[in-house]
C-alpha cells in the first residue's frame, strides 16, 4: 500500500519527518496554497503515479470559526469539505448556485472508512480531536464578522484553502482521502501575535505521520 501525503506548504510537510520507517510506502506532495494550485498539482501527481497510490492523507493548519468548539492547537478531522465562497457573495451570506438551479459540485463527503481508521489511530496514540465540516475558501476570512457568517452558514469547524480541492480530485480518481488539520488561529483574526503557526505546523505534521504509520500497518 502506498499513501500519498499532501500539505500546502513546506513548513507543514517538514514536520511530517523524513526518517519514518515506512517511508518507502509514502509519497509526498506540497500542493501550494489555495484550491486551484492544489487541484492542478494533485491531478498531475495522481496521473504520474497512476494506479500506484491507494489513499491520500491531506494535512495542514486551519482557522477555527468564531462559533466553533475547536480551540488553538486542537486536531480536527473532516467529515465533509465545502467550497464555502463558491457562489454569489451577498451582504449576509453566500448564495449557492444550487439555489438558482445550477448544478455545481460544492461539497464533498470524505471517505468514511479512512476517516474512522484515522480516528482510531488518534485514539490509539491518545490524541483528542474533533470531527465535522471543514470549509475551503479562496480568500481567507479577513474579519471576525466574515468568519462568523461563513462558519454559521456551513456549521463549519474550521477554515482552510485546499481541502475541498483534494477531496474533489480524490473522488475523481476513486481514491479514499482523509483530512486532518491543527488549529493555528481563529478565522478572521488578523493580529499575527495571536496565531500559533509554527506549533500548529509541527503538531499537524507529527499527527499526520502517526496516522499514516497506523494506516500502513493496519
Ligand atoms: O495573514 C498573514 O500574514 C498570513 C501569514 C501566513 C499565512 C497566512 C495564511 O492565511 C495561511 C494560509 C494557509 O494556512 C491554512 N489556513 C490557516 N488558517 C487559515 C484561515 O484562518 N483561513 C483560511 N486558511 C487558513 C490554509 O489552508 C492555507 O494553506 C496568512
Amino acid at each position: 500500500m502506498t499513501i500519498l501525503i499532501a500539505a500546502a506548504t513546506d513548513l507543514e510537510m517538514q514536520a511530517f519527518g523524513a526518517d519514518r520507517d515506512a517511508v518507502a510506502y509514502v509519497l509526498r506532495l506540497i500542493t501550494g496554497i489555495g484550491p486551484m494550485e492544489t487541484a492542478l498539482s494533485l491531478t498531475s501527481m495522481l496521473h504520474q503515479y497512476s494506479g500506484q497510490i491507494s489513499a491520500v492523507v491531506n494535512f495542514g493548519i486551519a482557522g477555527a470559526y468564531p462559533d466553533s468548539p475547536a480551540q488553538l492547537l486542537d486536531i480536527c478531522i473532516a467529515k465533509q469539505e465545502i467550497l464555502g465562497d463558491l457562489g454569489i457573495c451577498l451582504p449576509e451570506r453566500i448564495e449557492r448556485f444550487a439555489e438558482r438551479g445550477l448544478a455545481v459540485r460544492d461539497s464533498f463527503i470524505l471517505d468514511d472508512r479512512l476517516r474512522k481508521a484515522a480516528a482510531q489511530a488518534l485514539r490509539h496514540i491518545g490524541i483528542t480531536f474533533l470531527q465535522g465540516n471543514f470549509v475551503t475558501v479562496s480568500s481567507s476570512s479577513g474579519t471576525t464578522e466574515r468568519a462568523q457568517q461563513i462558519g454559521r452558514q456551513y456549521q463549519g469547524l474550521c477554515e482552510n484553502m485546499e481541502g475541498a480541492a483534494v477531496a474533489m480530485v480524490c473522488e475523481a480518481f476513486h481514491l479514499p482521502c482523509v483530512e486532518l488539520r491543527c488549529i493555528s488561529n481563529r478565522a478572521g483574526e488578523r493580529d499575527r501575535k495571536n496565531w500559533r503557526l509554527r506549533e500548529a505546523c509541527l503538531r499537524t505534521g507529527q499527527t499526520a505521520a502517526a496516522v499514516t504509520e497506523f494506516l500502513l500497518t493496519d
